[in-house]
């Protein structure tokens, strides 16, 4: 049985104070975390603030993106030992908007995920294809090697611990979601690929989120299918409410 993990996605939203407004509103109603994973991925500049107001809670905080190097002259960038001395738990790596406004390749991608678990961050490692894939027929393909790549090298152990999230690029902030049966089969590809790779013992405890336009509404048809274990959301994550009954959904499912 996989645990559901529900992550917020806040991007480059919010000021500091309406983010401690956010996390001190939310963390006396986070469903337990035996039922739910809940996760908030907040921009760098808030997450010492963050980690320290939900110290003790069960809502946990991640960041969006980080460095492979520990440390060096790499201007405006953050390590993910900055990330692990500041108690942050996850960390988003490969996003679509990462891959296309900041070119992150499969290859920096993979360094990422090695440079997570050694210094104890869990890595979200988001997959997805454009609408033009979808068309021509190459999802299962670029989704497939985006996670094969991402994960090569890692221990059996690190793989079962990472957590995919497969995020279709038109359905990204669009209103349009993938239907849960489509996503569902592309989760089960994802699978599929984790099995050949590494297992089927492995790829069984893999959890795999999905991602795009996720709301209230249609989360909970999304979490009844086999192969979708939690969601990656941006828009919806932004307001406590929505967020909250984000959660419920999943500590239901
Ligand atoms: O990381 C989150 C995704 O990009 C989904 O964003 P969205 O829920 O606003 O469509």
């Amino acid at each position: 049985m996989r645990k559901p993990i529900i992550a917020g996605n806040w991007k480059m939203f919010k000021k500091l104070s309406e983010a401690v407004q956010f996390v001190d509103e939310v963390k006396g109603q986070v469903p337990a975390a035996s039922k739910v994973d809940a996760v908030i991925c907040a921009p760098f500049l808030f997450l010492p603030t963050l980690v320290e107001a939900t110290k003790g809670t069960d809502l946990k905080i991640g960041a969006q993106n980080m460095h492979f190097e520990l440390e060096g002259a790499f201007t405006g960038e953050v390590s993910p030992s900055q990330l692990a001395d500041v108690d942050v738990q996850y960390v988003v790596l490969g996003h679509s908007e990462r891959r296309e406004y900041f070119n992150e390749t499969d290859e920096a991608v993979n360094k990422k995920a090695h440079a997570a678990f050694e210094n104890g961050l869990t890595p979200i490692i988001c997959c997805g294809e454009t609408l033009e894939e979808r068309e021509a027929g190459q999802t299962v393909s670029k989704v497939s090697t985006q996670v094969t790549e991402a994960l090569k090298g890692l221990s059996k152990e690190q793989v079962i611990q990472s957590v995919i999230a497969y995020e279709p690029i038109w359905a990204i902030g669009t209103g349009k979601t993938a239907t849960a049966e489509e996503a569902n089969e592309t989760c089960g590809e994802i699978r599929s690929a984790i099995s050949e790779a590494f297992g089927a013992d492995v790829a069984d405890q893999v959890r795999i989120q999905y991602g795009g336009s996720v709301k209230p509404g249609n989360i909970a048809e999304l979490l009844s299918m086999e192969h979708i274990d939690g969601a990656l959301v941006g828009g919806a994550s932004l307001e406590p409410a929505s967020y909250l009954q984000l959660l419920e959904a999943g500590a239901n499912g």
